[in-house]
């Protein structure tokens, strides 16, 4: 049986003008359903490119991508957008939230848009903000409003969950309780987390750590020793 997620031989060429930037060389890697992984590299190797290209958001110069027997690279624009709505949930480093809505009315605007979305209240409640739920975006921290994203991304009931450096704007302990709500999420409701990030301590607690190197895949490391996040220090 195949993965869940799978990259073939996937390249990447950004042409500017002449100049041609291989943003990603031949990147091969798989996860599984229900795995937390952590995809870490340093600036420019790849990260952002194959998140946009998991999430549907970027077409690729050459190999395939998989997604629960799906091949996402062999779909239109069309397509590309109901996978995008339906099959992915995207949190970012800047939480995009509406400002002018409150917290529940930002995961219900998104769940409206999903063929079968989880009650809006319900998945506030599971990260923390059943009493916030009536707030705007400014009236809420910086850790509550990455909460609110995660939330709007679980209501869509997603098949994956891709987060690019979700804890960056954040301090540290906020930071780290976010992660917690994302480690907690994946083990109880089984949905598979991708986390991209730079911060080399985060891999200590992802079941798959992929580390990316000048647009190649450097090592893929299945974790056997799984840090709580309250243990891992940077
Ligand atoms: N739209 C684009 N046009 C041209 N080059 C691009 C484009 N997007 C990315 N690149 C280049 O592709 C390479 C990989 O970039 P990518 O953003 O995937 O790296 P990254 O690992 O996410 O870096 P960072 O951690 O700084 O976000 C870099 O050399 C980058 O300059």
């Amino acid at each position: 049986m195949s993965a869940y997620v799978e990259f073939k031989d996937v390249k990447k060429i950004y042409k500017t003008g002449e100049v041609e930037i291989h943003a990603l060389r031949d990147v091969n890697f798989e996860i599984e359903k229900g795995e937390f992984c952590v995809i870490v590299g340093a600036s420019g190797a790849g990260k952002t490119t194959i998140l946009n290209i998991l999430g549907g958001m970027d077409t690729l110069s050459g190999g395939s991508v998989y997604l629960d027997g799906k091949e996402i690279s062999g779909l239109n624009k069309r397509q590309l957008t109901a996978y995008r709505r339906y099959d992915v949930g995207f949190v970012f480093q800047f939480y995009n939230l509406v400002q002018n809505l409150t917290a529940l009315e930002n995961v219900e605007l998104a769940a409206q848009i999903c063929k079968d979305p989880l009650d809006a209240a319900t998945v506030l409640k599971q990260v923390g903000l059943e009493d916030r739920m009536a707030n705007f975006p400014a009236q809420l921290s910086g850790g509550e409003q990455q909460r609110v994203a995660i939330a709007r991304a679980l209501a869509k009931n997603p098949k994956l969950l891709l987060c690019d450096e979700p804890t960056g704007a954040l301090d540290y302990n906020t930071g780290k309780s976010v992660l917690k709500l994302l480690q907690d999420t994946c083990r109880n409701t089984g949905t598979t987390v991708i986390v991209i990030t730079h911060n080399q301590a985060l891999t200590a607690m992802a079941d798959r750590v992929i580390t990316v190197k000048s647009g190649t895949v450097e090592k893929v490391v299945l974790n056997d020793n799984i840090k709580n996040v309250e243990d891992l220090e940077w």
